[in-house]
């Protein structure tokens, strides 16, 4: 009797990757020498490697992840069950948007390893932005993926027993507390993992002696910690979405989990807002500024269009809800997701200036004054969204306030 042992946890190296990858068949066997192998990560968390074949071109991604945080070393460890985790998410959001995420071509959960769909030719949308380049899919598609993932993993179209096991499945309680730390706590309070310049530690105290302000995160906060509506992304920032111009692919849902529906938005819209910030400084030519800037505005407007047609026509045509046709409730989950998205995005837009994640946007700024301008602006900007969520009832009254900020 032969007995197959599981091969045991090892982080992988450019050699070692190619054991993975040789079982799948997805390179011929005449090519295995021809095989390129690059680690390319450049995330917080992981190792991704690139397996190319030198002479048809043909790649693939294998992702892993590390049994730690890798942007901080082994003294934080993390479960390596974000693996399954990110591939089952993959799998999950395929399911009604296959067209917007990469291909899994394979996973492993003990070597917590996903083989997916090599997406090279795309690019990263934050270093888009910084370059200054639009992308004229994007709203439409984003607002699409936003919408189908979270009808279709939701009480409104799923029997409550499958939408409970699915809470189960999804359950990321390591993850999401580095969320919960990280965007909803530590930026808020005097903490270690805080990293900002000195000159803006007045406006950073502003931020932590504000009661109003800090009633209004603890209240997001409880909504992100209790209300398992849909099974988010969890981290849907422009460093997780690749484009090009006739293509959008939304990858790394590591931190996906059943959390409240305006989440991911408020990720996105929020990253939209600091690369609109950004802008000033790093478009130097007026007139391409300005059209970078208002097809930033136009992506938050169209997809949120996009996100409540959708969301409204899946609710008519295919909801199980016994509400369904009563006036108002699909208006008043809408304008709740809405409201609260905004107050989200507020909380990301403060950790990502003085938290422990910033973003390349900001930190990019060659001119010191210059940054620190646009990083007041920004903690200004993010406590205003957050104390006045409630106060927006449309999505060009938050573009219209985003332009004058
Ligand atoms: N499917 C893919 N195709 C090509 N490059 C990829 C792919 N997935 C990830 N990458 C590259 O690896 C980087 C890190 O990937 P990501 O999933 O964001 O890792 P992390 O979870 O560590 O943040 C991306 O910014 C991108 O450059
Ligand atoms: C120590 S994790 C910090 C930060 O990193 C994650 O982003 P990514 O994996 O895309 O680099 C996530 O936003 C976390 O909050």
């Amino acid at each position: 009797m032969t007995v197959k042992v599981k091969p045991a946890y090892e982080p992988l190296n450019e050699l070692t990757v190619l054991d993975v990858i040789k079982p799948l068949n997805f390179f011929n066997s005449a090519s295995l020498n021809n095989l390129v192998v690059q680690e390319i990560g450049d995330g917080n968390l992981n190792l991704v490697f690139r397996v190319q074949d030198s002479d048809s071109q043909k790649a693939l991604i294998v992702k892993q992840a590390l049994p730690y945080a890798k942007v901080v070393g082994e003294s934080w460890p993390l479960t390596l069950d974000r693996a399954r985790i990110e591939s089952d998410a993959l799998l999950q959001e395929a399911e009604s948007v296959p067209h917007l995420v990469p291909k899994v071509y394979y996973s492993d959960s003990h070597l917590a390893v996903t083989v997916m769909e090599d997406l090279s030719d795309h690019v990263i949308l934050r270093k888009g932005l910084i370059e200054g380049n639009t992308y004229p899919l994007l709203a439409k598609d984003i607002g699409t993926f936003a919408a189908n993932t979270a009808f279709y993993s939701s009480d409104f179209y799923l029997h409550p027993f499958d939408k409970k096991e699915k809470v189960k499945r999804f359950s990321n309680p390591e993850l999401c507390k580095i969320t919960e730390d990280l965007v909803f706590t530590d930026p808020f309070f005097d903490h270690d993992t805080n990293e900002f310049p000195a000159e803006l530690k007045s406006s950073v105290e502003k931020i932590w002696s504000d009661q109003e302000l800090l009633r209004e995160v603890a209240q997001l906060r409880f909504s992100f910690l209790t209300r398992a509506e849909i099974l988010l992304h969890g981290d849907l920032h422009t460093g997780s979405i690749f484009v090009k111009e006739d293509s959008t692919k939304v990858i790394d849902p590591e931190f996906a989990f059943y959390g409240p529906a305006g989440f991911d938005l408020a990720h996105f819209f929020a990253n939209l807002t600091l690369n609109h910030l950004s802008q000033n400084a790093h478009t130097k030519e007026p007139f391409h500024r300005e059209s970078v800037q208002s097809f930033l505005l136009q992506t938050i407007e169209k997809t949120w269009e996009t996100y409540t047609n959708t969301f409204t026509e899946l609710w008519r045509e295919k909801s199980s809800d016994p509400f369904v046709k009563t006036e108002g409730v699909l208006e008043n989950f809408l304008q709740h997701t809405f409201q609260e998205a905004i107050g989200f995005a507020g909380c990301e837009v403060i950790r990502r200036t003085i938290g422990l994640a910033h973003v390349v946007d900001l930190d990019s700024i060659e001119q010191k004054d210059i940054e620190l301008f646009y990083k007041k602006k920004a903690l200004e900007l993010g406590s205003y969204l957050i104390k006045n969520q409630r106060k927006f009832t449309s999505i060009t009254q938050l573009t219209n306030w985003i332009r004058g900020a």
